[in-house]
């Protein structure tokens, strides 16, 4: 079976549509890019898109790619003294001269919607309410959409990055799974992988995954975003593998949309209905 992420995403959206009806006030996010990246081009007008079928009020602010840190800290502050404004996104990758980490901090945690903030990854990782990183929010809901229950089961992340693997290996031992992360060291992934009902793979490495890896049991949840001759592929082996599997996610239709989707919930999070 083959997951429709759009579907998802669609439900989502039409949910927070529907408890945004009765509202006196949208809620507003704030994007801010530097210089203009033609991936990070289109990727802002799909969350503009996302933001304003569902009635958000959505503002994107532009800097030239020599803005200073300086500029961007300002204008961050600017944003988070703005009651206004329920949500700020940065546009990453930041140019070199600024530093991610400290443009991370300076964003205000009730509206780091990106959960990037690190008193939003101390949150999760002690699990207390947090706003989380929406690509692992994504994947957990995608999973509860489909009404798997995570519970005891043996759930493989390839990746450890600390915007999809690291998050998403806490959510998911949140929620009884017994997690394995496997990454660039591992040996024998294969060996990990064969033995999982779930298996999540954010690597960056087109073909990864392949039908040998898995059983007919595996579900494959792919988080891969690779171009490949101008075109968008997964870290699986789709072709062989979708046929084969229990279920699995394509790229593009699958944990995509439904990242830009989850991001409005954690707009939402602090936001007065
Ligand atoms: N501060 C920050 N937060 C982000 O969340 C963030 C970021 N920076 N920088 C760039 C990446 C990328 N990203 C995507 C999310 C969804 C799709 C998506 O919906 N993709 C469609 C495909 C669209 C197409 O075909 O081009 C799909 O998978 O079906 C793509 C890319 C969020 N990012």
């Amino acid at each position: 079976m083959i997951i429709d992420g759009r579907e998802i995403a669609k439900k989502i959206k039409s949910d927070v549509k529907e408890s945004l009806s009765s509202c006196l006030r949208a809620p507003k996010v704030v994007a801010i890019i530097l210089g203009d990246n033609p991936s990070s081009e289109s990727y802002l007008k799909m969350l503009e898109k996302t933001c304003t079928n569902v009635g958000f009020d959505y503002e994107l602010c532009r800097l030239s790619d020599t803005a200073s840190e300086m500029e961007l800290l300002a204008l961050i502050d600017e944003k988070n003294k703005d009651d206004s404004i329920n949500g700020i996104l940065v546009q990453m990758p930041l140019p070199a001269h600024i530093s991610q980490e400290k443009v991370l901090m300076h964003i205000d945690p009730v509206k780091d919607i990106d959960g990037f903030h690190p008193l939003n990854a101390g949150r999760l990782f002690k699990g207390e309410k947090a706003m989380r990183p929406c690509t692992p929010l994504a994947v957990v809901t995608i999973l509860d959409a489909l009404s798997i229950d995570l519970k005891g089961k043996n759930i493989v992340v390839i990746g450890r990055s600390n915007i999809v693997g690291k998050p998403l290996a806490i959510m998911l031992m949140q929620r009884h799974a017994t997690v394995t992360v496997c990454h660039s060291r591992t040996q024998n992934i294969a060996q990990h992988t064969k033995a999982a009902d779930i298996v999540i793979l954010a690597v960056g490495k087109p073909g990864f995954l392949k039908k040998d890896m898995v059983t007919e049991e595996t579900i494959v949840i792919d988080v891969g975003t690779n171009e490949v001759d101008g075109k968008l592929v997964g870290d699986a082996d789709f072709d062989a593998l979708k046929d084969y599997v229990k279920m699995i996610t394509p790229v593009p239709g699958g944990v995509g949309p439904v990242t830009n989707a989850v991001l409005l919930l954690n707009v939402l999070e602090h936001f007065e209905l």
